[in-house]
């Protein structure tokens, strides 16, 4: 008999807290896309436990009743994980811990997780490396204590306290090592965007998972990696793309989040170097995604943490093709109408307005809908920065219309 294949999910349970800045509705947004975090970490999500508190418990995070309900559900159902949407400080993790008895995360630990096993160049493997040790470094004496249980705990105290000293060390030696051998790479790959010459550069940015990857296929002839988790791109592709006969570099990143770890913003400088060096930015949103507008927020956000936010930039609202607005029944006249029940023709003359016409671009990019359009936008903005920069080329690039006609014309020759 054949055998199935089975892939093991970690039996995981997830939490959060109903605070004053964080209603209910944004929690249930938040555990959602931690349940969908947890899956591309290779989890399964059997429960979600969630508290209302002024603010958290500095020592255990949650309220201790609440602790004792979760430390029943888990002996009862053979929970392996526990993960908390918020960062932990050391000493919660470590509590919590010590009371619940099993694997105890947090978002960043779940997010570094997911980039260590998404890594595939040993330049991201370095760079997730030492994040991960410096996520690690003020968290070693609760790991300790753990292992110290495990063992019994008498006669290990004072051993103990030299050992954390020595994996203090180590993990000390490893980060500075790591960060040599990073600034080596840095430096590498500075001098190979400058062999890139004077051609204009675009990045593509925006929020993980609303489809940057897919249009980089769409746009150029290249094979990108493409799947429906979170974080399907760690590596920078760079390609160059040439529409009518005006060519440029596109790049492929990755992906942001909300409350992206800050040692992986630092330890990802080289690949955010890409960003912040580009001339266009295409800032690409899941317009299908009900959050898709605090989605633009952390992504904006992001920018602004690395310096690239006054950089000229086309917003694509992708997925046209999955947007479905929220219905009113006609004879509902009690359900209030909101921007959840906009169609996109209502969407444009929003906010949308402001931004500009010019700048804004909706697509589907496994569809290829509205695509000449999209193609339009992107060669008049890399053609307008061409030629402030090299003013005698101007005559070199027509119109986008003459491109097309010509194009037309070559097909029918
Ligand atoms: N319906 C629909 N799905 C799309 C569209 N574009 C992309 N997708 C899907 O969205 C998912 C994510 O696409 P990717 O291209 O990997 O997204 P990404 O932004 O590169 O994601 P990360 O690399 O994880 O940041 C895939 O399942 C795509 O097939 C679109 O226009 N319409
Ligand atoms: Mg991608």
């Amino acid at each position: 008999m054949l055998d199935k294949e089975e892939i093991n999910f970690e039996r995981s349970v997830i939490v959060g807290i109903v605070t004053q800045e964080q209603d209910e509705d944004k929690l249930k947004e938040y555990l959602d896309e931690l349940e969908f975090l947890t899956y591309t970490a290779g989890g399964q999500v059997l429960k979600r436990f969630t508290q209302k508190m002024d603010k958290p418990n500095p020592k255990t995070f949650m309220g201790t009743g609440k602790i004792e309900e979760i430390h029943t559900y888990i002996i009862e159902n053979n929970i392996d994980t526990v993960i908390f949407d918020d960062e932990l400080t050391p000493a919660q993790q470590k509590n919590i811990t010590r009371v619940l008895d099993c694997k105890v995360l947090d978002r960043t630990n779940l997010i570094l997780d997911i980039f260590a096993q998404r890594a595939q160049t040993s330049y991201a493997r370095t760079q997730v490396e030492l994040a991960q040790f410096q996520y690690l470094l003020p968290r070693l004496s609760g790991m300790w204590t753990h292992l110290e249980r495990q063992r019994g705990g008498i006669g290990m105290r004072g051993p103990g306290e030299t050992e954390i000293e020595t994996d203090r060390r180590i993990v000390r030696d490893r980060i500075s090592l790591l960060r040599d051998k990073l600034k080596i790479i840095d430096k590498q790959m500075a001098s190979q965007r400058g062999n890139r010459g004077a051609m204009v550069r675009v990045a593509l940015v925006g929020y993980t998972n609303v489809g940057k990857s897919t249009l980089m296929n769409a746009i150029g002839k290249s094979e990108v990696f493409v799947e429906n988790k979170l974080f399907a791109t760690l590596d920078t592709t760079v390609r160059k793309i040439v529409i009518g006969n005006l060519p440029f570099l596109l790049t492929d990143t990755v992906g942001f989040i909300r409350k992206l770890p800050t040692q992986l913003i630092e330890s990802f400088k080289s690949t955010l170097d890409e960003v912040r060096e580009a001339d266009l930015l295409l800032h690409v949103v899941d317009i299908s995604h009900h959050e898709f507008e605090n989605h633009i927020d952390s992504v904006n956000q992001i920018l602004k943490d690395i310096k690239s936010a006054n950089k000229p930039t086309i917003m694509v609202f992708n997925k046209i093709d999955a947007y479905i607005p929220d219905q009113i029944e006609e004879d509902d006249l009690i359900t209030e109408r909101t921007s959840k029940h906009y169609s996109i023709e209502e969407w444009k003359k929003t906010w949308m307005a402001k931004v500009g016409e010019n700048n804004t671009i909706f697509i589907s990019a496994t569809n290829k809908e509205n695509f000449d359009e999209f193609r339009e936008k992107i060669y008049s903005a890399v053609r307008q920065i061409h030629i402030t920069r090299f003013p005698y080329n101007d005559f070199l690039y027509p119109d986008f219309k003459d491109i097309q006609e010509e194009e037309k014309e070559e097909g029918e020759n």
